[in-house]
């Protein structure tokens, strides 16, 4: 894969260990010459994450939404940058550019954007996949909570449709080549 979309936190906040881990897949996306594209902002594990790339050869993709472009927050790293009216059609042009979304921890922004590609997977507007990059097990509530759902069947077809699920480093890379 040559495009990956990669969603995350825009807090600079978070602990340490997601910051090592968003530099990590930083570096070998710019080793293997991936494209990165993100939501473009200058803060968080976005940041952290497009520096890495860029640094070690990535090309840049931000998809910005009006609001960020408005409040300063586009980040300088972008080489190519999509303007998006609202977070709506921005998730739309991600999917579009992308061929797989990853997801590192976030807040309600991340989670806007993976419910948003595994829906509109569901019911046919693509067949892109979500890859929770599991860091420290940080989505492991989230993924118990689908299964719950899944086996008292609100899930239309297996949600394992829909998503992997990476645990290590190695793992994610496995699925990115
Ligand atoms: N206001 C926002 N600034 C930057 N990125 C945003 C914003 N709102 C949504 N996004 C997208 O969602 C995540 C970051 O949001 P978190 O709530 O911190 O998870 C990121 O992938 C952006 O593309």
């Amino acid at each position: 894969m040559n495009k990956i979309a990669v969603f995350c936190s825009a807090s600079d906040t978070i602990a340490p260990v997601f910051m090592e881990k968003a530099k990590e897949l930083g570096a070998w996306l710019g080793q293997h010459h991936k494209w990165l594209v993100y939501g473009g902002s200058n803060t968080g594990l976005m940041e952290v994450l497009a520096k890495s790339a860029k640094e070690n050869g990535a090309m840049i993709m931000g998809v910005v939404p009006t609001k960020l472009e408005e409040n300063g927050k586009v980040s300088d790293l972008l080489d190519v940058s999509f303007h998006s009216v609202n977070l709506s059609d921005r998730k739309d042009i991600m999917v579009q550019e992308a061929e797989v979304m990853v997801a590192l921890p976030g807040g309600i922004g991340t989670l806007d954007e993976v419910f948003h590609v595994m829906a509109s997977c569901s019911i046919g507007y693509h067949d892109k996949r979500v890859i929770f990059y599991n860091i420290d097990g940080f989505w492991n509530d989230l993924l118990a909570f689908l299964e719950r759902l899944e086996a008292a069947h609100f899930a239309h077809r297996p949600l394992k449709n829909y998503f992997e699920v990476a645990n290590t480093f190695d793992e994610l890379t496995r699925l990115l080549e």
